[in-house]
């Protein structure tokens, strides 16, 4: 068994090996030490190999899916091997001859379908990328992309640049990227796929081998071209074509049930950069979570599928105002009959995830109740296509789609598994009993045969207690010795001598009880095995059958689950709109960008938790003046804490939502398509990749000006914080040059340079904001209302008062700030800044009125005149109170 299983482990050695040993999934040597430590379990031996005792450790096989989630999310492959013929054939070739086993999967984190292992608001991407140098100009060559969702059969394709790569994968965000090792050992890529967030899998070249990737994909689909999938390129192709590899490798001959690939075409959506994507916490916060994400604010759908396609949406937002508005017009659809819209999601809310379902089934992976799953998905959709089906939606094309994807489902099958399937359902088609009554005579027959068996046992107990004259024997049964008498020991010796010796015939001793069996009984026994045999026989017949007829209506049934998954998350918006008030956003190809009463949909929600004041809306005019021209750049200053990460994030958050096609939180949107959105916000350094706070602040602004144009939004969160004053602030004074000059795109930049306000005399399209905060008793009131103007002060002292700094730090600081403010009155930071020619226009302001001398104030010179040293405590103490009177005074 060893040499098998050294075998076995030999030939797949990046996975640990689950090698099927009865009940059992048993790892040895490494793969048990590893898996022992990772699952916490027991690691124990058994054997010796070259001398040395082998580590063992072992998982149930009807847990064995828990098990496989935490191996998987911890990153590990795994190998199952299961015992492909059944002990007893192997006996018949020699007491000692081992059973025939053979991988039957691999489980990669890519490439899994159960329920148990998948998240039901997750799609669960393989993604493939590839490099095609030959032919193109660019020096790293294009890159070919390929991405598959085996649960749900969604495969998709793209090509894309070194620079585009990493925003690309980020918004695919796949579970599992496979390259090939030539590529993954490419020095001048080494460092990127070091720092991408799921496991990266080098495999064969030839995975990705050109001259066949074209014959791959055909011959997968059984086609005889893939011409009709329509044009892709070599790059497409070829990552299309590893991705297939790998998952006939993965899945051993099993096929699922994949769409065709198309392509996705990122002219048509947004661009989003992987930064950008994390700092406004699309999908998840800085911090990995989903609280306070923007999908956990938005996220009203009621199936999984919904929720997969709301996050996928919300990944990829689109550029394309006609689908935009197509979308929208869903929202508005199911905003104008609530009625028609609980309906939709109660029946939706009841309807299981058919698409992973079908997968399953079509992997050979599923049991009785994904059959049921499908019947009752088929249920649900001809529900809703019926009272659907009675709404007038023709102003909403998606929903008109979705009717016909609904109405095109199989009467007939749903019929036949409606018929087919029992109330109760096991989890496992090998234990039976899945097939309603009256669905098959033969089936009936058998069952009947076999309930009849067991009456009869019953009489013959009540037989054998009269014979016997013992009224506790009774009839049992195990798996050992199948059915038998039993008898306590004291009546034992009724048994074995007289005349009843002749029909009980001793089978066990127990230390209470014996057990006996007759001819009638091993007749019985060998009858009801075999009808349940047969019964089991008929039922598995049914279920392949039932599967076929399922796996042949794959198409409608995939495009009736995405058609409910569209359905539930326009209905979803429109609950969203109605509940949060958001109102839907004008969006065409225009560059408007005005807001009015906009709302953070997140911090909104929050601060409405937490029961606090609520949220104050604003607006924003980004688009260019009189509709001529660029868009602008708001420059917004104001004190710590006021709403300036708010308000730019808000506006980031609306132009997202209104072009995935939601409704938005404002009272009134009007957004240009935005291009590509881009933002700098916040300070996280990333120090697995070797940059400091600064440096990653630094790169990310660099990707912004290299490449944000007219119709992107920019959002820039106090660039140039994390260094020394003056080079932050030139930094921070130049940047915003650039893009007024250079990207002209429409852009908020927050900053504490107010000295960055004095550009908007230089910069036309540059329009000063700032957040509007009020003082009282020496302290600071938040409004968060935007409003046009310069801030004068930071307030950070008083921010810092409030977050609990002790008062001796709070007073010392105020007095350092009093030096600091006097110094910078005579300092050179002005001559300085006058000095450079880009700020040679401003040299021409006014000056202030010359000759009013500032008075001293008495008490100050009251103090230069004193010397501490030579005062006695009471002249000391008369000093203070005549300081306290000028005080008083002024
Ligand atoms: N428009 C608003 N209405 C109500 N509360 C708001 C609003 N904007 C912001 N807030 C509240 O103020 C807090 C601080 O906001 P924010 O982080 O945007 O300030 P900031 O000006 O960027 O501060 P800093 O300069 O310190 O980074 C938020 O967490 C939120 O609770």
């Amino acid at each position: 068994m060893m040499e098998q299983f050294i075998e076995i482990k030999a030939a797949n050695p990046d996975c640990l090996l689950f090698y099927r040993m009865g009940d059992f999934y048993e790892l040895f040597f490494e793969d048990a030490e590893e898996a022992s430590r990772a699952l916490g379990i027991t690691l124990t031996k058994r054997g010796k190999h070259l001398g040395a005792d082998i580590p063992m450790c072992g998982v149930p096989v009807h847990a064995a899916d828990d098990y496989l989630q935490k191996l998987i999310a911890l990153g590990y492959r795994v190998a199952v091997c299961e015992q492909t013929e059944d002990p007893a054939e192997a006996k018949k070739r020699g007491a000692k001859s081992v059973v025939k086993r053979d991988v039957i999967r691999l489980v990669t984190p890519g490439t899994l379908t159960e329920e148990t292992l998948l998240e039901a608001g997750r799609s669960n991407y393989l993604a493939a990328v590839t490099r095609i140098r030959a032919g193109t100009d660019d020096p790293h060559g294009v890159f070919g992309l390929a991405w598959i969702d085996i649960s749900t059969g969604v495969f998709r394709v793209g090509e894309t640049t070194f620079e585009r790569l990493s925003a690309d994968l980020s918004r695919i965000d796949p579970r599992e990227l496979i390259v090939s090792d030539a590529l993954f050992e490419d020095e001048s890529l080494a460092g990127f796929w070091r720092q991408l967030s799921f496991a990266v899998m080098p495999v064969p070249r030839a995975y990705f081998d050109g001259a066949t990737a074209a014959d791959r994909i055909a011959r997968f689909y059984g086609v005889a071209t893939i011409d009709a999938f329509g044009g892709f390129s070599r790059a497409e192709t070829a990552a299309a074509a590893g991705a297939i590899a790998y998952v006939e490798k993965t899945q051993l001959g099993e096929r699922p049930p994949l769409d065709p690939p198309t392509r996705q075409d990122s002219g048509r959506l947004m661009h989003v950069d992987g930064a950008t994507r994390a700092n406004l916490e699309l999908l998840k916060t800085l911090s990995g979570g989903r609280a306070g994400s923007l999908i956990d604010a938005i996220d009203r759908t009621v199936t999984g599928a919904g929720a997969r396609l709301l996050a996928e949406r919300l990944s990829a937002p689109l550029a394309d105002p006609d689908e935009i508005r197509k979308r929208l017009a869903s929202v508005g659809f199911f905003l104008g009959d609530t009625g028609l819209r609980s309906r939709l999601r109660e029946a939706l809310a009841g309807a299981p995830d058919i698409s992973r379902a079908l997968s399953r089934l079509s992997l050979n992976r599923g049991g009785p109740r994904d059959l049921d799953a499908i019947r009752a998905g088929l249920d649900a959709a001809r529900d809703i296509a019926a009272f659907l089906g009675e709404a007038d939606a023709s102003s909403a094309a998606e929903v008109t789609n979705a009717k016909a994807a609904l109405a095109a489902l199989p009467d007939p099958l749903r019929d036949e598994l409606t018929n087919a399937l029992a109330e109760e359902l096991p989890v496992f088609r090998r234990d039976g009993g899945f097939i309603a009554g009256g669905y098959r005579a033969d089936l009936d027959e058998l069952r009947a045969l076999r309930d009849q068996s067991r009456r009869i046992i019953a009489e013959l107990q009540a037989r054998y207690q009269d014979e016997t004259g013992i009224r506790s024997l009774k009839v049992r049964h195990n798996n050992v010795l199948g059915y038998f008498v039993e008898v306590t020991a004291n009546h034992a010796d009724k048994l074995t001598t007289g005349a009843t010796a002749a029909t009980f015939i001793h089978r066990q001793t127990m230390a209470n009880a014996m057990r006996f069996t007759t001819t009638e009984l091993a007749d019985l026994e060998a009858k009801i095995s075999s009808a349940s045999d047969r019964a089991l026989a008929i039922e598995q017949e049914v279920f392949d059958d039932l599967c076929a007829r399922i796996t042949a209506e794959a198409e409608a049934i995939k495009d009736a689950a995405r058609a409910l998954a569209v359905l539930d998350v326009s209905a979803s918006h429109a609950v969203l709109a109605e509940a949060e008030d958001y109102t839907q956003p004008r969006v065409d190809d225009g560059l408007a960008f005005d807001i009015s009463g906009g709302r953070h949909p997140v911090v909104e929600q929050a601060l409405r938790k937490r029961c606090e004041d609520p949220f104050v809306a604003n607006d924003a005019s980004l688009g260019p003046a009189d509709g001529e021209g660029d868009g602008r750049i708001w420059l917004v200053t104001g004190p710590n804490m006021a709403g300036k990460s708010t308000f730019l994030r808000q506006n980031a958050l609306i132009a997202v939502l209104a072009q995935i096609g939601a409704y938005v939180p404002a009272k009134h949107a009007h957004i240009g398509v935005v291009d590509r959105l881009f933002s700098r916000v916040g300070a996280a350094d990333d120090l697995a990749r070797g940059r400091s706070t600064f440096m990653v602040e630094m790169v990310e602004t660099a990707a912004i000006l290299n490449q944000a144009g007219p119709r992107s939004l920019v959002i820039l969160d106090e660039i140039g914080r994390g260094t020394a004053t003056f080079d932050g602030l030139s930094i921070a004074w130049a940047a915003i040059e650039h893009l007024h000059e250079v990207n002209r795109s429409r852009s908020l930049f927050a900053t504490h340079y107010h000295e960055l306000t004095a550009l908007s005399e230089t910069l036309a399209r540059l329009h000063n904001a700032t957040v509007r905060v009020k003082e009282w008793e020496g302290d600071v009131v938040f409004l968060h209302e935007i409003v046009s103007g310069a801030a004068d002060h930071s307030y950070g002292i008083q921010v810092a008062r409030l977050a609990g700094l002790p008062e001796a730090v709070i007073t010392r600081a105020r007095q350092v700030l009093a030096q600091l403010e006097e110094h910078e009155r005579k300092s050179p930071v002005e001559m300085m800044i006058d000095d450079l020619p880009l700020f040679s226009a401003l040299r021409d302001k006014p000056a202030p009125a010359a000759g009013a001398p500032t008075a001293r104030n008495p008490a100050l010179t009251l103090l230069a005149d004193s010397n501490p040293d030579d005062l006695t405590p009471r002249e000391a103490l008369e000093l203070l109170y005549k300081l306290k009177a000028e005080a008083a005074k002024g």
